[in-house]
């Protein structure tokens, strides 16, 4: 089977071109195909199908094999991927498991447009809210010494969330328009370079507290940038914007 290997600021992802439904859509194999040591390694996989209402179709699957919810380094991954397979010129719209997409490359730069935020709500004093995947944003101080892994899991696997999961965002101001965020990922169970659904989900907490239209937003895996528009509560018209590069191409027996 012939895969691709993505990465969107450190976000790393197998790519398959399924147009054909040939992959078996296997928990354990998939598992296996994201191992750092025993198969190709992943922070997840991603299928990219036919339907026929848009350009292509994506799956996602986080790198414990489960299927979930949107991946927005990995919508952005199969925005490059599907150009590098001549699916589109420079826009598209595909559809995810939230929804549809609209979303263009240039010079391997993909703007992402995510779905609305309606609300944004607290945990003490800390934000929860679902930017196609559950988040959850702490503003912290000296996040790069910070230990993500130990607080992460803490908070992801407390009473209000084991049973569902959910992602947990630390967020550090930089200036007045950037921010520094460092994600403990659920369904992979550790720190990974970048989110972008939660580079999304802390960007929004950041553009309503300071009124911004904007906001830069650095990760370990890179530099990402997040435009949205409030309107009274809510947001729109939110767009996600980063490199997503393939790293490389390769063939693998199913395991
Ligand atoms: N782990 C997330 C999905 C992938 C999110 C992240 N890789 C992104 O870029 O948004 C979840 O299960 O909610």
């Amino acid at each position: 089977m012939e895969f691709y290997k993505y990465q969107g600021t450190g976000n790393d992802f197998v790519m398959i071109d399924n147009r054909d439904l040939q992959f078996p859509k296997d928990k354990e194999m998939i598992e296996k195909l994201c191992d750092r040591r025993f198969g190709i390694g992943a922070d997840g996989l991603i299928l990219l199908e036919n339907d026929d209402n848009y350009d292509f179709k994506m799956v996602y699957y986080n790198s414990d094999g489960g299927e979930s919810t949107m991946c927005g380094n990995g919508g952005r991954c199969l925005v490059a991927f599907a150009f590098f397979l001549d699916i589109f010129e420079n826009k598209c719209k595909f559809i995810a498991i939230d929804g549809e997409h609209d979303a263009e490359i240039h010079n391997g730069i993909v703007k992402l447009k995510m779905i609305d935020v309606n609300t944004i709500s607290n945990d003490g004093e800390d934000a929860v809210l679902n930017t196609g995947s559950p988040h959850y944003v702490k503003y912290v101080e000296d996040i790069v010494n910070y230990n993500v892994f130990a607080e992460g899991h803490g908070i992801r696997n407390s009473e209000n969330y084991k049973e569902k999961g959910i992602n947990v965002n630390f967020v550090e101001k930089i200036t007045d328009d950037e921010i520094f965020v460092r994600t403990y990922e659920r369904g992979v169970e550790d720190e990974t370079f970048s989110c972008g659904t939660g580079v999304t989900a802390s960007a929004l907490t950041f553009l309503e507290k300071n009124n911004l239209i904007s906001v830069k937003v650095k990760t370990l895996g890179g530099n990402l940038k997040v435009y949205a528009e409030k309107n009274g509560n809510s947001f729109q018209n939110i767009w996600l914007e980063g490199p997503a590069k393939q790293v490389f191409r390769g063939k693998i027996d199913l395991l």
